[in-house]
This record gives C-alpha cells, sequence and structure tokens, in this order.
C-alpha cells in the first residue's frame, strides 16, 4: 500500500430536493481492502454508482490512478482498470462457464489490442488461468444456470478478473449465501487482492463478514461520509455502536 488509487473530493448527488450524497471525500491507497457500511438509503450504492459514473454527480470529483474520470462512461472507466461486481449479473446463463469468461476476455482483448488479434490457444490458457484463480476450472463445461448461487459468484468474480481491474468494487458480496460460502468468498477476494495488488472496495450489511475483511471501513449514514478507520477505531465509533453493535441498547 503505498500511492491512493482512487481520490472522491466533495461529491454531491441530488436526486430532486433529495441530498443522497453530501460532499463525500475520502481516498483509498492501492492495495486497500475498504467496507463501505450504512443503513439503507444511506448512500452506498448512489456512492458506488458515483464513483464508476453510473450515475452522474451533481458536483464534486473523481480520480482514479491520478486521472479526472469524473464524465467518462462507465465503459472507459472499466478499461481504465475499475470494475464492479455483483449489483447486476453479468452471466449468460444458457452458455457455459468457460465461455462466460471468454466473452468477457474476448472484449478486453479487442479494446486493448485492436490491431493483434489474440491467438485461440493463448485465449484458452488465460480463460483458464481466471476461472482455476477463483476454483472453477474443473466446471468449465457446465452451463452457469445449473451452477451453484456461491459458484455463480465466483463466476461473476472471474468475469470481473478477466478486465484485469486494479480496483474491483463489490456489491453486496456475502449476500444470498450461506454463512461459510461467505467467509469462503471473501477469502478469495483477499487473497486475490494480495496476490495482484488489486484494491478492493465492498459494500456490506454484515458486519462480521466487514470487521473480519476490511482494512478500512468507511461509515455512510443520511448521505455522509461520517467516518473512516480501522475495523478497531470503528468499532469504537459511537453511532457504529449504537447502530450496529448493541452499544446503544439500555
Ligand atoms: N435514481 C434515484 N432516484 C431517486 N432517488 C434515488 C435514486 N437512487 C437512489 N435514490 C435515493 O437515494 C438515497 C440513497 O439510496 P442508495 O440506494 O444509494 O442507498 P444504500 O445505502 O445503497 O441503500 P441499501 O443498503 O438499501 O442498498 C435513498 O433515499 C434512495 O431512495
Amino acid at each position: 500500500m503505498s500511492e491512493p488509487i482512487l481520490k472522491v473530493e466533495n461529491l454531491n448527488r441530488y436526486f430532486g430536493a433529495l441530498h443522497a450524497t453530501r460532499n463525500v471525500s475520502f481516498e483509498i491507497m492501492e492495495g486497500e481492502v475498504r467496507a463501505i457500511i450504512g443503513p439503507n438509503g444511506a448512500g452506498k450504492s448512489t456512492l458506488m454508482d458515483l464513483i464508476t459514473n453510473r450515475t452522474v454527480p451533481s458536483s464534486g470529483k473523481v480520480l482514479f490512478r491520478g486521472d479526472d474520470i469524473t464524465g467518462l462512461s462507465p465503459d472507459k472507466i472499466v478499461h481504465k482498470g475499475m470494475t464492479k461486481c455483483f449489483q447486476i449479473s453479468k452471466l449468460f446463463t444458457s452458455l457455459t462457464v468457460y465461455e462466460n469468461v471468454q466473452i468477457a476476455r474476448i472484449e478486453m482483448n479487442k479494446k486493448t489490442f485492436s490491431l493483434f488479434p489474440v491467438h485461440d490457444r493463448y485465449l484458452k490458457e488465460e480463460v483458464k488461468r481466471y476461472l482455476s484463480l477463483v476454483g472453477l476450472e474443473s466446471k468449465m463445461n457446465e452451463v452457469a444456470a445449473y451452477l451453484s448461487y456461491g459458484d455463480q459468484r465466483r463466476l461473476d468474480i472471474a468475469i470481473a478478473l478477466a478486465m484485469d481491474p486494479k480496483l474491483l468494487i463489490l456489491d453486496e458480496p456475502a449476500a444470498g449465501v450461506a454463512r461459510e460460502e461467505a467467509y469462503t468468498l471473501m477469502q478469495l477476494i483477499r487473497k486475490l487482492a494480495e496476490e495482484r495488488n488489486m484494491t478492493i472496495i465492498f459494500i456490506e450489511h454484515d458486519m462480521d463478514i466487514v470487521f473480519n475483511y476490511a482494512d478500512v471501513i468507511s461509515v455512510l449514514r443520511d448521505g455522509e461520509l461520517i467516518a473512516s478507520g480501522t475495523p478497531e477505531e470503528i468499532k469504537e465509533n459511537q453511532y457504529v455502536q449504537e447502530a450496529y453493535l448493541g452499544g446503544g441498547e439500555s
């Protein structure tokens, strides 16, 4: 961890009269695993949509790897190295596991090396490599629709990895999977982050996952960033204690 890979400066977003993101500023260091927490409607998804420019900010800036990416198309942002998983599943459920990653990789290669088409054999090796990173190589010929939900999430991660992200944004990685599987997925995500020096931002409601797997936690309330710190620091935060840890109960 050295340089900030992402800087968010005074981001605001209004939906009519609703101030959904209030002057949010923060930095994320390269290689960091950052959790974003906050109650329903706090503005977590809106903030991620502003960072990936799926929602245009009312004011403020997003800097990624030193470049101002505010207003850049989501597609161009992916090619700069920022990918988001899980919000809208990109899986083609009637295709195989292999084909799903192959399509993502062909798309990525097309835009990156348009003058030099990638050789079939090389592409096959690449796809297998992404599948082995998430433990799905042995299931590569299975149809995506028939995978377990946990394996579909792994496939979603493999597709995201095929975009070669420097920053991977995950929307509730633990949602909808059994506790064991949630921990396994988070261990996988952390391992990938460490091995590939990838930065992770994840939105999560499950505090066990958040406190076990984040390096830094940011807390949103009513669109405002009210605290950022290590799990130990955030555990001491009065609002977090009251809202999440039962500290406010009499
Ligand atoms: N497109 C939109 N139009 C109008 N209001 C919106 C829109 N998107 C979000 N909002 C509002 O902005 C506020 C923040 O919503 P957001 O979905 O970002 O919260 P969240 O923290 O992600 O919530 P959750 O945990 O329930 O997903 C909410 O009051 C929501 O109703």
